[in-house]
This record gives C-alpha cells, sequence and structure tokens, in this order.
C-alpha cells in the first residue's frame, strides 16, 4: 500500500503522494479478518492458542505481538515511508528502547535544545550506565564536526526542537557523520509527524515520535513510536521491544491508530491557524520574539521549506516584562488552556521553564533562551480569531499600555 519514501520530495506545501489514503487504509485492510470488519478490532488477548507446542499463527502472547499494535505499526511505517515502525507505552520508553542499543563506553551528540525529559533521561539515567552524551547547536553543522569522537555511536536531532524551535539541516547532518561511519541517526519528528516530515527521506536511520502529540492528536493517549528501514536496527528495536516489554495497550493502539485517520486534515488547520496566530504575535508590541519554523522570520525558516512539506501549531515566543507578568498572561487565557503537551485538537499554553523544561538545568536553560518570558502554544484547531482575540486580551491584561 505504501509508497515507501518513493517521492523523493520535498515540496514546501505538497503533501506526500498517497498520504490520506495511506493514513485510512495501510495496515487496515478489512480481508485480514475472517468477518472482514472495515475497522479494526480491539486486541485484548494477552495470548494466542497454539496449534501444537510452538507452531502458532504468528501471535504467542501480546508483548511479543498483538493485532491491533501490528495494525497501528504497519499504519505509522507507510505515513513515514518505511519498511517498519514499532510502538511503545511513551515517548520516551521509545527514547530508551534506542538508546539500549548502544553499550557502555558509547557515546551520543544531542541537539542541545532537546525535550527537558529526553535530557533529563540521557543526563540523569542513561549516564549512569557508562553512555557518555554531548548536547551541541545542530544550527551550525561545525558544532557537529567537532563534538564527533571515535567512540560515538549515535547522534539525536529534534527539529524543529523543544521548546525553543530550532531548525536542524538532517540532510547536513546526515553528510557530516557518513564521513565517519558507524553512526546511528535519529530524528525526534514529534513536533512535525509524519504529514509534514518524513526524515528517513534525508539520511536519518530511525525517526522517534511522541505520539502522545500530533500522531494521536487527541490528548488522551500516552505513546511512542520508531520507524526505519535499516533492517539490522528493526531487529534489535523488535527484539527490545519483546525482551525488555515497554509496549503500549491495544486500546491504546486502536485510538492512536484511529487518530491517524484524519491526521492529514489536522494538520492542515494546525498549520493554518498557527500562521494567523503567529503573525498577530509578530506586529504585537508586547512581544519581543516570535519563533514559528513556517514564518519567514524564522531564521532556519528555508531549512525546513528544504525538507518539509509545511510546519505545525508549535510556536515559541518571548513577551515583554518579567516573569510576573508572564504568570498574568497565562492566568488571563481563557481558550488556550494552561497545561502540558501539544498536537491536541485544543489550543494549550505553557511556561517551559517552569513547566515542561524544569528538569534541564538552570544554566543550560538560559542559554538556550528558556527564560521567565518565554511562552510555548501549540495552537489547536478552534476557531482561530477566537484564539486571537483570547492571546490579545491575556497580553493586555498582563502588560498594561504603560508597564512596557
Ligand atoms: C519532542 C518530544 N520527544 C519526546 C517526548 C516524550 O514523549 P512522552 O511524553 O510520550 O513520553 C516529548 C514529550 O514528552 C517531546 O515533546
Ligand atoms: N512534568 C513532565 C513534563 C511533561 S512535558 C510533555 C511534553 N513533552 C511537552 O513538551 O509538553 C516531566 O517532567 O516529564
Amino acid at each position: 500500500m505504501a509508497e515507501n519514501g518513493d517521492s523523493k520530495q520535498s515540496v514546501w506545501g505538497t503533501p506526500f503522494k498517497r498520504f490520506a489514503t495511506d493514513a485510512i487504509h495501510a495496515g487496515q485492510e478489512p480481508e485480514q479478518w475472517k468477518s472482514m470488519m472495515v475497522v479494526p478490532p480491539i486486541t485484548p488477548s494477552t495470548t494466542y492458542k497454539q496449534y501444537s507446542p510452538g507452531e502458532h499463527t504468528g501471535y504467542e502472547y501480546s508483548r511479543s505481538g498483538n493485532p491491533s499494535r501490528v495494525v497501528l505499526e504497519q499504519c505509522v511505517a507507510a505515513l513515514d515511508g518505511a519498511k517498519h515502525a514499532l510502538a511503545f507505552a511513551s515517548g520516551l520508553a521509545a527514547t530508551l528502547t534506542l538508546i539500549h542499543t548502544l553499550k557502555s563506553g558509547d557515546h551520543v551528540v544531542s541537539t542541545d535544545d532537546v525535550y527537558g525529559g529526553t535530557n533529563r533521561y540521557f543526563s540523569k539515567i542513561a549516564s549512569k550506565f557508562g553512555l557518555e552524551f554531548s548536547f551541541v547547536d545542530f544550527t551550525d553543522m561545525k558544532n557537529v564536526k567537532a563534538a564527533l569522537k571515535p567512540n560515538t555511536k549515535m547522534v539525536w536531532v529534534e527539529t524543529p526542537s523543544n521548546p525553543t524551535m530550532k531548525v536542524t539541516d538532517i540532510q547536513a547532518v546526515s553528510d557530516v557523520i557518513r564521513q565517519q561511519g558507524g553512526i546511528k541517526l535519529v530524528v525526534d519528528n514529534t513536533f512535525m509527524s509524519a504529514y509534514f516530515q518524513r526524515p528517513l527521506l534525508f539520511g536519518a536511520d530511525v525517526v522517534l515520535y511522541s505520539a502522545t502529540k500530533y500522531m494521536n492528536g487527541h490528548s488522551d493517549v500516552v505513546m511512542g513510536l520508531l520507524s526505519t528501514n535499516d533492517e539490522e536496527m528493526y531487529k534489535q528495536l523488535a527484539f527490545l521491544q519483546y525482551a525488555t516489554g515497554p509496549v503500549p495497550s491495544p486500546f491504546d493502539c486502536y485510538l492512536v491508530n484511529r487518530g491517524l485517520k484524519t491526521l492529514a486534515v489536522r494538520m492542515e488547520q494546525h498549520q493554518k491557524n498557527a500562521i494567523a496566530v503567529a503573525k498577530f504575535l509578530e506586529s504585537n508590541p508586547r512581544v519581543t520574539k516570535v519563533k514559528y519554523p513556517g514564518s519567514e522570520s524564522h531564521p532556519h525558516h528555508h531549512v525546513i521549506k528544504k525538507q518539509a512539506t509545511g510546519c505545525s501549531g508549535m510556536i515559541g515566543f518571548w513577551m515583554q516584562g518579567n516573569l510576573e507578568n508572564c504568570k498574568n498572561f497565562f492566568t488571563h487565557l481563557k481558550v488556550f488552556t494552561l497545561a502540558e503537551s501539544l498536537g491536541g485538537y485544543e489550543s494549550l499554553a505553557e511556561h517551559p521553564a517552569i513547566m515542561t523544561h524544569a528538569s534541564v538545568p538552570p544554566d543550560q536553560r538560559e542559554k538556550l533562551g528558556i527564560s521567565d518570558t518565554f511562552v510555548r502554544l501549540s495552537v489547536g484547531l478552534e476557531n482561530v480569531e477566537d484564539l486571537i482575540a483570547d492571546l490579545d486580551q491575556a497580553l493586555t491584561a498582563a502588560l498594561p499600555k504603560d508597564s512596557y
């Protein structure tokens, strides 16, 4: 069903061929079920009858395989132009499974502005097991080159990054690390979703999602996904999924599989709303700087145009004033909800320094610009005029005319 990434595109604004069709049909063929049901079933069974010992249908125990999970994994593989995909109990479970492919003494180079929980897992947990991590700014390839060591085995790109929306040129990183060889390139594609960006086309070995976000899109499931065309990597990851056990429930697989059916239309609307919100913020005197990669004002807009077909609903901005003003802004919001997470149908606003990125050491936060007045928005699917009016009134209330 999938075209496995044969469209070596990215033409800004042109969706990947067959994307919406694959989201609805790939892996969902009714003929695979005796009753020919159109909607794949939720399969709660943990175990499966065997014909004779060791002789079975392919399913033996639900940690190693479950029909609801397989249906989802096949659909995700199609959407990423990948041969294989695997589902995990959370985005972080997918992250630690990838790290489990390494061994003590190996070195990982990561985007400096990586999601706070990924930073925490690398710095506080994986590093205790003899793995070494370097965090560098990937917007300059000189930094990537300089960070590589003979024991570097993985490079971890998150683009756009959470929360300051840095954009990394995936192909450029791939070109740099291929010169050394033996290094796997992982791209966390959570902020873009498979709809806007296919990192495998630009040299990534593995794509990671916190499916908790856009891929599910309804803020009701915590899940992680990995996809790859690398057979050896797939075998290792599938073995780890089975042997270490961080698998999602069949019900959650059903929900994410359902969420994918509307991914194309959701992402288009997220983008449309975000463009209008970014424009409003850019012209607002109470706002000092806006980072939206879909906007020409973003310093790496040309990169995202080269490797993606559009941009999601994620916006970062810095407002005038101080922490108190910023807190007031959040408490005055009425349509945006003050909450962690992103990528759902509802608009969320949050304060990364206090909330999602509190686990990043203060000196690193300062260097990255995650300051007291930095705000992250996940622009949802509401009527955009209501979103803009809400931001306008909250900014005005937080920063009265003569206060900035
Ligand atoms: C970019 C990114 N990657 C990974 C994760 C981890 O995902 P999860 O919360 O599903 O474990 C998150 C958020 O938590 C994220 O924002
Ligand atoms: N308090 C949580 C933070 C969850 S952040 C969720 C999501 N990735 C986001 O960026 O909003 C934690 O420290 O793990």
